[in-house]
């Protein structure tokens, strides 16, 4: 007798080996996977047990474009969520597909150079409600490769807005959908962690749902990509974009201190923060050497934010940040930037499932035991057990339990994996500015 599906996710959650699966048929589980019966995490189990190929087992059913449909979200897997394009028309480049939890602050996490390599779903269903302004711009350009939503953006409604979010988008070049819905999306990617994906919104309507499934299915995932140096500034600048008045208690934002900061993607507020709490910032490119960053002899290095696998931004960051530590200059490191200091100390990074994007992270800082709620956006973390001897921990997710800061005393120098500068996101990590202008002076 056929065993029930029921039945087999009964033995799949009990983790029995998928070897007692023997004897389902195929047909019959095409049946229950178009039936939506299967969560995604139980498919490479069942898939072995049938010899059922990815493409036998998710291809999309119907090539029908459904009435209303201009853009289609296309997971590797082949499962296809339509909707309405907005934006700049075209096909986005195979991407990772991640969800943020934040409420606002779209725009900040839209030109968050982090992004780079992937598509972004939004879990709150209204985005776009107070239209787009130059002065939110956390870079001068979109990285993320698309856009996902539920509601239809409407017209904007803030004073502030000088663009809405479709014409925006569409001048940033990046396609966005709407009518998603972004609660199955994100239900999706916490089974499946985060999938490859290809948005779609094709300027003659059509779409190759096949070919499209297969490219995103053919991209081999941001693990082992070095992309900092893609969106990294190429000559050295000095920072002149101004201060964040926020309610951090400096007394005063005179440059006071000399910085360099290594631009692997940083986000601008960033960059506003440090020269917030005393620092004159020289940006330089993320390929930059030890001795392309000590010639400009600063009080301090600050490691920047970015996207991308930070093991392979490792290969020359790594060489760079031991070259100025042996120098003895304190340095502060903020997402990637803190994933490559634990690097440079001997630590390893792994990819998360899932990552955290987004503005309601709490965090423990160890050090104080103080809880801070954080803005996140990062898919890779340090592994705590890797860090060697003198390498304190010193933040920690209240999510996970995984690793959020590091310090080592001796070398005068700290990282968090999250966001002290939010934008978007709460202020309540803005502390950690202090804490580095402190070291140095
Ligand atoms: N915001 C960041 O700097 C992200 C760091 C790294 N690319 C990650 O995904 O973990």
């Amino acid at each position: 007798m056929q065993t029930s599906i029921d039945e087999i996710l009964r033995r799949l959650g009990g983790n029995e080996a998928a070897a007692t699966l023997t004897g389902v048929s195929p047909e019959a589980v095409r049946k229950w996977r178009s039936a939506g019966a299967i969560p995604p995490r139980h498919w490479p189990a069942i898939m072995t047990a049938t010899g059922l190929t990815m493409e036998d087992f998710s291809a999309p059913s119907s090539s029908e474009v459904p009435p209303g449909a201009t853009a289609a979200l296309v997971l590797a897997d082949g499962s296809v969520f339509w909707g309405r394009g907005f934006g700049a028309h075209g096909i986005s480049q195979p991407s990772e597909l991640c969800f943020n939890t934040g409420l606002t602050g779209y725009q900040e996490t839209l030109t968050d150079p982090s992004y780079a390599g992937q598509i972004i779903t939004f879990t709150f269903p209204h985005i776009g409600n107070v239209g787009t302004n130059a002065e939110d711009e956390e870079a001068s350009r979109i990285f993320a490769r698309g856009l996902v939503v539920k509601e239809d953006f409407t017209a904007p409604s803030n004073y502030r807005s000088t663009a809405d979010l479709g014409a925006w988008l569409a001048k940033m070049g990046i396609p966005g959908i709407a009518g998603v819905d972004t609660r199955a999306l994100t239900l999706r990617i916490r089974d499946l962690g985060a999938p490859n994906a290809v948005l779609a919104f094709p300027e003659d309507g059509k779409f190759d749902l096949k070919a499209l499934a297969a490219q995103a299915a053919a991209w081999g995932g941001l693990e082992g990509l070095d992309l900092a140096k893609e969106v990294s500034c190429t000559q050295s600048y000095e920072w002149t974009g101004g201060t964040w008045s926020w309610e951090h208690g400096f007394a005063s934002p005179e440059p006071r201190f000399n910085v360099v900061a290594v631009d692997f993607g940083a986000k601008r507020n960033i960059l506003r923060s440090l020269a917030s709490a005393g620092c004159k910032v020289t940006v330089v490119p993320a390929q930059s050497t030890a001795e392309d960053i000590l010639r400009h002899k600063p009080d301090g290095v600050f490691l920047s934010n970015g996207p991308g696998d930070p093991a392979a931004t490792a290969t020359y960051a790594v060489p760079a940040i031991q070259g100025v530590m042996a120098a003895g200059v304190p340095i502060f490191g903020i997402c990637l930037g803190h994933q490559l200091l634990s690097t440079a100390l001997g630590g390893k990074t792994y990819k998360l499932e899932r990552g955290h994007r987004g503005a309601n992270q709490p965090v423990k800082d160890l050090t104080t035991g103080k809880v801070e709620i954080t803005s996140q956006n990062h898919g890779f973390a340090v592994d705590e057990k890797s860090l060697p001897a003198g390498v304190e921990v010193t933040h920690v997710s209240l999510f996970d339990g995984s690793n959020e800061g590091i310090a080592c005393k001796a070398k005068r120098v700290f990282s968090v994996q999250y966001h002290p500068e939010a934008s978007p996101g709460p202020s309540d990590s803005a502390y950690l500015f202090k804490r580095f202008v402190d070291m140095l002076g």
